[in-house]
């Protein structure tokens, strides 16, 4: 059984249609980076999986129990934790103090020293550099199962940017992962597979192989990316 089990999920907003029939699974352990252009509905589809918003037709499923009318604030407690581009890390808190607040059922430490916070374990949010507050967002999200992350690598620098590649491919050893990302490099390197999104609808999915080895995906979705 797929961990995560996505089925013909249509979701509107007044005329935009956002989702158009979406259906994918996520196994285990795997690392799912979705791309796409502006607009495709990826968002969209990290909403509806969350329960931030629920879709008009279709379903999702975690572990095998239909979760698609869950409320996120629920689904949060089932196993699926997010992170979001605007990085949500309170400033007047320390760093473990804002782990704190990660509802964490065993001890965050394993989490805290994957992720290289021990030593600024006591810095307040206002004075972490943006690589250290997506690290401590990584380490809010990571009790969860499932992974959903978004554009984590957005605003880092040329070296940061590496070293997160390292910290997810650790995360990604225990956790399942799903990705949105712009940067086809980045994603590519990550991912066990990716999942093309354009229009609301599955393009393609398949591993980055199998991507990079298809004309049409190429031309019409990787551009000069593909080397
Ligand atoms: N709350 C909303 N109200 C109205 N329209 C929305 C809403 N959320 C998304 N949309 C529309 O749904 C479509 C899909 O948007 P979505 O944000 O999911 O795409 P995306 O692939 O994440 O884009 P981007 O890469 O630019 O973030 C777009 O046309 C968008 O304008």
């Amino acid at each position: 059984m797929a961990l995560l089990e996505v089925n013909d999920l249509e979701r509107t907003f007044g005329g935009i249609v956002a989702l158009d029939g979406v259906t994918f699974d996520v196994a285990s352990g795997e690392t799912n980076v979705i791309i796409g252009p502006n607009g495709a509905g990826k968002t969209t589809l990290f909403n509806c999986i969350t329960g931030y918003h629920i879709p008009d037709h279709g379903t999702v499923r975690f572990q095998g129990t239909d979760i698609t009318s869950t409320p996120d604030y629920k689904t949060a407690r089932t196993g699926i934790r997010r992170t979001f581009q605007e990085v949500d890390v309170f400033d007047e808190l320390t760093v473990a103090e804002n782990i704190s607040l990660g509802a964490f059922e065993s001890s965050p430490r394993e989490m805290m020293e994957l992720l290289d916070l021990l030593d600024i374990h006591d810095k307040e949010g206002s004075e972490l550099t943006l690589f250290e507050r997506k690290r401590v967002s990584l380490a809010l999200a990571s009790e969860g199962e499932l992974l959903l992350l978004d554009e984590v690598f957005s605003g880092l620098n040329p070296t940061e940017k590496p070293a997160m590649v390292g910290y997810l491919d650790a995360l990604a050893e225990r956790k399942t992962l799903m990705l949105i990302e712009h940067d086809i490099e980045t994603a590519f390197d990550l991912a066990d597979t990716v999942t093309i999104l354009a229009q609301g609808q599955v393009m393609k999915r398949g591993t980055p192989e199998e991507m990079l080895d298809d004309e049409t995906v190429r031309e019409d979705f990787l551009g000069e990316m593909a080397i």
